[in-house]
């Protein structure tokens, strides 16, 4: 048995049948924790089990470690904060066992995320709060955008979608898709059109019904097409004369799957817009999840949700604990075979 083992991580690491129930009891989190950890898996999965068996903490121990956390694209900065600390740690004789290791690197972790960990509030007003969201071909704006619509709604909002993506055929269709899955009306002009003028219209139109928030999409765009971040601009100024706080949110949309390619999209938008909040993307197929971590590190702009496949659930708002946890947990096999 290991040493160290928090309550939840003695759930299985594939639910089968029922997500919300874990063999120990019912999962307190309503299936999140074991949703989150099922998803993190490819990228924690090293990580997890590398104390498994281990009863010496060594620099190799610590070497092995950093290079797993290289490999999940945490990042050189992150990963040497880590290391460092561990090390400086291991030196002042604080690290007396592995539990004591695992728990000073979960420390660790949670300390660069915590600072990120700032979930998106909606503050109550008479003008709609504006979301603009932006991002590179196929980040997953769009699908963001109809999770996001079923959330704000679930939480009572009412909402209007703005199809500012008028560069790629069907992009208007995929909105115009999710707004019937969810309810949502879309407000679009034909392929072409100025996404500019759009977006104006949406606004007036969540204005008119009395909509409390507005999420605009935009067309996906390399941070190399100048002409695509001039319109980018435009967006944001169009948006800024009908309520000077406006865009009240830019929500980059990021796949987690680009890896380190992450931080130069990061960097590059907000030039074009000053990005205000993150949604990380495709957690659940990837084992760059780390790179959570590297921005966080980086950049410091808060991490607002995390998606965690194609259903319009498999949104979660960002929590730096449960996510440290997630990734650090280890399947059950694994921890059965020690
Ligand atoms: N597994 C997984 N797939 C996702 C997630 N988010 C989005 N996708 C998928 O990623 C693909 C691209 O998503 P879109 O929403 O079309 O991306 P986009 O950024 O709007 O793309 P453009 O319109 O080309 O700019 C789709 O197949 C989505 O179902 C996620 O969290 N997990």
């Amino acid at each position: 048995m290991l040493p160290f083992r928090r309550k939840r991580q003695s759930q299985p690491a594939e639910p089968s049948v029922d997500d919300t129930a874990a063999p120990d009891g019912p999962d307190p989190s309503g299936g999140l924790f074991s949703r989150l950890r099922r998803g993190l898996q490819r990228t924690g999965s090293g990580i997890g089990q590398l104390f498994l068996g281990r009863k010496q903490i060594d620099a190799d121990l610590l070497e092995e470690l950093e290079t797993l956390l290289l490999m999940a694209d945490v990042g050189v900065e992150a990963t040497t904060r880590i290391i460092d600390d561990l090390t400086d740690r291991l030196k002042r004789n604080q690290l007396t066992d592995i539990e004591a290791l695992q728990h000073a690197l979960r420390e660790d972790m949670r300390s660069i995320l915590e600072p990120v960990s700032q979930p998106l509030t909606i503050p109550a007003g008479d003008k709609p709060f504006v979301i603009l969201t932006v991002g590179v071909n196929g980040a997953g704006k769009t699908t963001t955008i109809g999770k996001l619509a079923e959330r704000f709604k679930s939480e009572g909002h009412s909402v209007v979608l703005a199809a500012g993506d008028t560069f790629r055929a069907a992009a208007v269709e995929q909105l115009q898709a999710w707004g019937e899955r969810t309810g949502t009306p879309v407000i679009s002009q034909p392929t072409g059109a100025d996404a500019a003028s759009v977006v104006y219209d949406a606004h007036q139109a969540a204005l008119a019904r009395g909509a409390t928030v507005l999420i605009a999409d935009t067309a996906g765009r390399l941070h190399t097409q100048g002409n695509l971040m001039e319109e980018l601009r435009k967006i944001a100024r169009v948006l800024g004369k009908q309520d000077e706080a406006s865009p009240h949110e830019v929500l980059l949309v990021l796949d987690a799957g680009v890896g380190q390619n992450a931080l130069a999209q990061a960097e590059q938008f907000s030039q074009a817009a000053p990005v205000s909040g993150i949604a990380m993307t495709k957690l659940d197929g990837t084992a760059k999840g780390g790179i959570v971590f590297a921005l966080a590190q980086r950049f410091g702009v808060p991490v607002r949700f995390i998606g965690i496949g194609e259903g319009v659930d498999d949104l979660r708002p960002f929590d730096a604990e449960a996510f440290v946890d997630a990734l650090l947990a280890q399947t059950r096999e694994a921890a059965d075979a020690e």
